[in-house]
């Protein structure tokens, strides 16, 4: 494959297949076996249990003025469990490997942890972070707008496929306005990094977001594999993500020394207390009915629909546009800068229901969501060289991302996810199984008021 086609990849596509394998419960770390009942913190010395909410403040961290500034700006009162247990860890340099639930903050982690130690030389790259969608790595790089408002001499780019690599390549080629940051989808990147247009000899801190699926994914690895070939030996590795099975673990490692290691120790804590989760049996031909019904009883702020395809997400956002409903379609069938603006629109609250596949299944967040539809079941084809139990774990991974886009730090929101086929009850029972949650069946009495938290 050339390096202009490799380019065109997007491992956000749901016609490209993962090959995932996310199994096993429980936690281990370098060190030593998991404790039960807390989450695992092993590595270079922090200690494992999920402390309360509210017992650190930010000020506790001792950051910089300028990020603390960022921080109340933001509205952030408190760090949140995982921001207590790995930002100090990580301010200090050491490598992290880092489970935690979806939408409490693991963002904010990397983004604080990187600015409060950057040193800035204008001209250089120190802080990389990769993740694997377009609309993620645009997210991210807004994070970092956010909180280095007060840090003016940060410059920060976002680069990923579908727009022109010449911007890229220019933007790289002036010492004015070269990044300090980095943030990308790994394609486009290492298409970069062949065409010798970015160099990455100057990064001291290499960080990927939703890990797993970019380690678990062979093509994706491999990218990942190139560039972080291209950064120094010395530099602090940070790896992110809610779900990080037994066999991911030891590949993150990989890229690390001795790092401090947080999972959530068995896949039960994984699950949103503030999310109720239910599903409705039906017939395929029932979908869009029922979904109409739906969107009529419940009360939302925001709605994030999840569908299989492309084609799939069109002809619903059409439907519901027909049926006078505001909604918009975000997939890889659209044009890269259609996609991202009708991404913002959404982010904007220009639209209330957002018809998506799995392109928005991960870490994108946006805080009106507090409903979450799977109209089409998550599911993972069997690869080679795996099992059904692979795939079924597959596909409970991705509904447990999925679903966490309501809900996010600890508001409230619903799932409801449609049941059609014998294969959709059997992703339900693994996830039932897998999670140990009951999921109900949905009647509008069950549902609680989600317009509150
Ligand atoms: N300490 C905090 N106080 C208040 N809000 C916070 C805090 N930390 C993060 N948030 C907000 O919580 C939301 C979720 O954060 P973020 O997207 O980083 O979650 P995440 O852990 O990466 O989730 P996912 O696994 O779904 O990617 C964001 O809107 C973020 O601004």
């Amino acid at each position: 494959m050339s390096a202009a086609e490799e380019d065109l990849i997007d491992y956000s596509d749901e016609e490209i297949q993962p090959t995932e394998s996310a199994t096993g419960t429980g936690a281990t770390g370098t060190n030593g076996d998991a404790k039960k009942g807390d989450s695992t913190v092993t590595g270079t010395g922090a200690k494992g249990s999920y402390v309360g909410i509210h017992s650190t403040s930010f000020r506790d961290l001792l950051l910089k003025p300028e990020i603390m500034k960022a921080i109340t700006d933001c509205g952030f009162e408190h760090p949140s469990e995982v921001q207590q247990n790995v930002i100090p860890q990580a301010i200090v340099g050491s490598d992290v490997i880092c489970q935690a639930k979806s939408g409490l903050g693991k963002t904010a982690v990397f983004v604080i942890s990187t600015l409060q130690q950057i040193d800035v030389v204008p001209g250089e790259a120190a802080v990389l972070v990769m993740c694997h969608t377009r609309e993620l790595a645009f997210q991210i790089k807004n994070e970092f707008a956010r909180f280095t408002k007060y840090m003016p001499e940060v410059k920060t780019a976002v680069f990923y496929g579908g727009t022109d690599i010449k911007e890229n390549e220019k933007l790289l080629a002036n010492k004015e306005t070269h990044p300090n940051i980095i943030v990308a989808t790994p394609g486009r990147l290492n298409a970069l990094v062949r065409e010798k247009k970015v160099r990455l000899g100057t990064i001291k801190f290499f960080v990927l977001d939703e890990c797993d699926k970019m380690l678990d994914q062979m093509d994706m690895r491999r990218d990942v594999q190139d560039i972080f070939r291209a950064t120094p030996t010395s530099k602090q590795v940070m790896m992110f993500s809610a779900t990080l099975s037994q066999t991911t673990r030891p590949i993150c490692r990989k890229f690390m020394r001795n790092p401090l290691e947080l999972y959530a120790d068995d896949d039960t804590k994984l699950t949103l207390h503030g999310l109720q989760q239910f599903y409705c049996k039906l017939a395929e031909g029932e979908k869009n009915r029922r979904l109409n019904d739906l969107l009529d009883e419940l009360t939302y702020n925001q709605v994030i629909i999840f569908v299989k395809s492309t084609v799939r997400a069109n002809e619903l956002a059409k439907l519901l546009l027909e049926c006078n409903f505001p909604a918009t379609a975000v997939h890889s069938g659209v044009s890269q800068e259609e996609r991202i603006k009708r991404f913002q629109d959404f982010k904007n609250f220009k639209h209330r229901i957002c018809v998506s596949t799995d392109v928005f299944g991960r870490g994108i967040d946006v805080e009106r969501i507090n409903v979450a539809v799977n109209y089409d079941m998550p599911d993972s084809p069997v690869s080679p060289g795996s099992t059904d139990k692979d795939s079924l774990a597959q596909a409970s991974d991705t509904y447990l991302h999925r679903v966490g886009r309501a809900g996010r730090f600890g508001t409230k929101g619903i799932s409801v996810s449609f049941v059609s086929t014998e294969r959709d009850e059997a992703v339900l029972k693994a996830i039932e199984t897998r999670f140990e949650k009951k999921i109900d069946e949905y009647k509008p009495e069950l549902v609680t008021n989600v317009m509150e938290g």
